[in-house]
């Protein structure tokens, strides 16, 4: 059974003000995270993201359908059965949310004073993270003496410390730069890898998703709208609402103000060809075009590489007759994708 299983879930907030609409934030979601994985979920903001990870951490309860974690109910089940239940979960945040007047290892040390543990096991408990971390020479600094990096160390350590099965990370670099994204990115592959630790990620980065996620469902509208390996879901995202957003995270695609332009500065028709490792050669496409006599520019493009497998978009400028640009773009259409409009 999957560490985390979602059926049918929805999730409706009752209207802030009388005469007000409700809100509905998820419609029927099923999802299945298994353990040991590192799963994403990524969408546009007000998608759903964040009421699906208060969900499953029971911060909040869904209007209808099924949540387990770890084989327990979580829906409808009392506030004393769940603090169980969330001590099988840490959580760290954007904002890292650490208490400002602590220290780092009274930072790391507070969920195990609140689960009452004695004062030996939480001191070795703590050294044992810090090194785990890399800040065992900051464990007597303050969150505001630390780089944006630090702190999130600190509120990884923090959210390990009662030893969860499960990690959640809303937004967790969205705070970051990049380089300080990829060493954080780092250290979740080693919570999940050394820990053994399933790391379910919510971002609006494809970036992060790349880097760490084997498996991603994206969201749009309170839906999942797609789920499945990474590479598969962006490389040929299958729903229209999915193939928008993959648009405008992947490198390579105009978007429709760069189109615009691209009209603008070019003559002849604007195409966007995609290809994926393995289904097509780029010269085979340039081959057919230049043997029924098409003109064309390279005007837009770019290369993405999803754990060591390459897939891409190349946008051209074809010039020639309106039925020899179709025939062309049907021959070559076989194993690659071809839009006009991507
Ligand atoms: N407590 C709440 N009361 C009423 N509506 C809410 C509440 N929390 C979220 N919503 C609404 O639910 C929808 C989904 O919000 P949610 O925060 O889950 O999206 P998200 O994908 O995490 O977005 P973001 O990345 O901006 O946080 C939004 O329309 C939001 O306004």
């Amino acid at each position: 059974m999957a560490l985390i299983s979602l059926q049918n879930v929805s999730k409706t907030y009752p209207p802030a003000r009388k005469g007000e609409p409700a809100v509905t934030a998820l419609r029927d979601i099923n999802l299945e995270i298994e353990a040991g994985e590192i799963f994403g979920i990524i969408g546009y903001s007000g998608a759903g993201k964040s009421t699906l990870v208060r969900l499953i951490n029971a911060l909040e309860s869904s209007t209808s359908g099924d949540i387990t974690v770890d084989g327990r109910q979580v829906s409808g089940v009392p506030e004393r059965k769940l603090r169980t239940l969330r001590l099988d979960i840490g959580m760290i945040f954007q904002q890292f949310n650490l208490f400002n007047s602590k220290t780092v290892r009274n930072n790391i040390a507070y969920p195990l004073r609140v689960a009452g543990r004695s004062t030996a096991e939480i001191a070795a408990r703590v050294e044992e993270l810090l090194d785990f971390v890399g800040l065992a020479d900051k464990a007597g600094s303050y969150p505001e003496q630390l780089s944006g990096g630090q702190k999130q160390r600190v509120g990884i350590a923090r959210a390990l410390a009662a030893s969860p099965k499960i990690l959640l990370a809303d937004e967790a670099t969205s705070a970051l730069d990049p380089e300080t994204t990829h060493e954080v990115l780092a250290l979740l592959r080693r919570v999940n890898r050394e820990l053994g630790i399933t790391i379910v990620v919510i971002t609006h980065e494809m970036d992060v998703i790349k880097n760490l996620a084997t498996r991603v469902a994206v969201m749009d509208g309170g839906r999942i709208v797609e789920q499945g390996e990474v590479f598969e879901v962006f490389s040929n995202p299958r729903q229209a609402s999915s193939r928008k957003f993959v648009s405008t995270v992947v490198r390579g695609v105009p978007s429709p103000d760069e189109l615009d332009s691209l009209r603008r500065r070019h003559p002849g028709r604007i195409v966007t060809l995609s290809f994926r490792d393995g289904d097509s050669s780029q010269s085979e496409v340039f081959l057919e075009l230049a043997r029924a006599g098409i003109g064309f520019e390279l005007v837009y493009g770019g290369i993405n590489d999803i754990s060591g497998r390459a897939f891409g978009h190349l946008t051209l400028a074809l010039t020639g007759e309106d039925a020899a640009i179709d025939g062309a773009l049907a021959a070559v259409g076989h194993g690659l994708k071809v839009a006009e409009r991507f």
